[in-house]
């Protein structure tokens, strides 16, 4: 017999009109988890990308780095691939169990770094055409809780918070990217660092 060494909870549903969001608490063993987040936030492979809003060059207000077999480069449409880090045995590991928990396969990782309260994500949905018509998204939390916010595209009236804690999952999947767009927004209080993990499925044309 082989003893799992991930215990399974029942997930919740977040979002289930309009595209899901299933959530899954206490991922990884505590020691995984805890050396995860540690492997990552020592590694020196963090930029700081730039965007371009209304024509200004602007720098992303949180650092990030691309893991797997393709990254997108955020100042180039989403559309070019870029060279990207192979996944550590750590990542493997978690990947593993996503797919497992999920029934979904992922080929790349966006990692987000937020260094602070005044690192954020402002309002988007994960609709770029490389990831296919309904992006599965895995998204994964290490370190400081953050606020979650989602907001319907025609609906004003819904609005969903959550609160996204260390060694959590959420995943994003349906149309959701097509009727909602989610944010971490700046908080004033003292914040630590937070690692986020997007796993994603690039399907190159
Ligand atoms: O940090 C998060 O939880 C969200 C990150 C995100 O939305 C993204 O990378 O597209
Ligand atoms: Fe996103």
């Amino acid at each position: 017999m082989t003893l799992s060494l991930f215990e399974d909870e029942l997930p919740i549903e977040l979002i289930n009109s309009d595209g899901m969001i299933t959530c899954w608490q206490l991922l990884l063993p505590d020691q995984e988890a805890t050396a995860l987040f540690e492997e990552l936030l020592n590694v020196n492979n963090w930029q700081q990308e730039t965007i371009t809003l209304y024509g200004k060059r602007l720098l992303q207000p949180r650092l990030t780095a691309w893991y797997g077999e393709y990254g997108v480069s955020a100042d180039g449409g989403y559309e070019k691939l870029v060279q990207t880090v192979d996944f550590t045995p750590r990542l493997m590991v978690l990947k593993t169990e996503i797919e497992r928990l999920t029934g979904y396969h992922f080929n790349c990782v966006l990692a987000n770094l937020y260094r602070d309260g005044q690192d954020s994500v402002g309002y988007h949905a994960d609709d770029e055409k490389i990831l296919g018509i309904n992006p599965v998204i895995a998204s994964y939390s290490l370190g400081a809780t953050r606020r979650f916010l989602l907001k319907h595209n025609s609906d004003k009236l819904q609005k969903v918070a959550c609160e996204l804690q260390h060694n959590s999952l959420i995943l994003m999947h349906g149309a959701l990217q097509h009727y909602w767009q989610h944010s971490i927004p700046k908080t004033q209080r003292s914040v630590a660092p937070r690692i986020n993990l997007t796993f994603r499925l690039i399907k190159p044309h």
